[in-house]
């Protein structure tokens, strides 16, 4: 069985598969930081020897304490590479990107083979650029939604952290917040995308636990993926993915 975690700063997503050949997930799911050690649960309902394949962004505790929940000898933790997978990383410094990124990315290329805008509205939102031939170019990264609103309240004596509304024209407080950050997450996108509009099947991969909250906004050819990361890591393990 392979194991594949993406361990982001927010939540855990894991999926698992029986081999190579396995058609569908056997298992899969979330978790927040401090249910790390419910991933021990998961080695009781399925026993048998493991391969784990991960990504983590959210620091080596949290990838010291899935290592220890899942009691394996080792996980194999993704470090982004200037080429793997038929994806090409033009970043300064390869090794500076963070590995959910990486793993989107890879995955993004096996699910689209032309030019996409990959998505990830999670804690940080990014928005990375893929030529159709497999080259990184560069990305943004931006607060979250909830990141934004909660950075507002903070920030300031009279913005509340409260549930607002996206509308067009805000008159009142809360709503002008919502609507604020949910324009400030599509209008990076849309203008992001603008580089590549031009070029032939050019789509936006969106996904991620915030993705919702705005893919209604943007007006660019969009395709709703969730756990594109975990799609990357199966290519990475050497597998084909299960969403593919
Ligand atoms: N069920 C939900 N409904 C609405 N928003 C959600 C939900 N779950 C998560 N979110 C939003 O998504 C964000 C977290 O997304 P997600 O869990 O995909 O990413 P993450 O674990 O933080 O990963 P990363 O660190 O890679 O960003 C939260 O900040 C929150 O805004
Ligand atoms: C941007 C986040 C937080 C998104 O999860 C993560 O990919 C990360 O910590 N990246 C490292 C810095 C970078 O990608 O340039
Ligand atoms: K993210």
């Amino acid at each position: 069985m392979i194991l594949l975690i993406d361990a982001g700063n927010t939540r855990i997503k894991w999926r698992l598969l029986a081999d190579a050949s396995a058609p569908a997930a056997l298992d899969e799911g979330a978790l927040g930081h401090d249910g790390i050690d419910a991933l021990g649960q998961l080695r009781t309902r399925h026993p048998g020897p493991l391969r784990v394949v991960g990504s983590n962004v959210a620091g080596t505790d949290v990838a010291d304490r899935i290592t220890a929940a899942l009691a394996v000898n080792a996980v194999e933790w993704l470090c982004p590479t200037q080429h793997a997978c038929g994806v090409r990383n033009l970043y300064d410094i390869p090794g500076q990107l963070g590995a959910d990124r990486w793993a989107a990315l890879i995955g993004a290329h096996h699910t689209h083979a032309q030019a996409c805008l990959v998505v990830t509205a999670g804690t940080a939102t990014t928005a990375d650029l893929l030529s159709a031939d497999g080259d990184f170019l560069g990305g943004l990264i931006l607060p979250g939604v909830d990141l934004m609103q909660a950075s507002l309240a903070r920030g300031t004596a009279q913005l509340p952290l409260a549930e607002g509304r996206f509308v067009p024209q805000p008159r009142c407080t809360v709503d002008a917040i919502r609507s604020g950050c949910l324009h400030a997450q599509a209008g990076a996108i849309e203008r992001m995308f603008r580089q590549i509009a031009t070029e032939r099947g050019a789509l936006c991969l969106l996904g991620g636990g915030a993705a919702d909250s705005f893919a209604g906004l943007l007006d660019i050819p969009l395709r709703r993926i969730d756990n594109l990361v975990l799609c990357g890591l199966a290519v990475i393990a050497g597998l084909h993915s299960p969403n593919a």
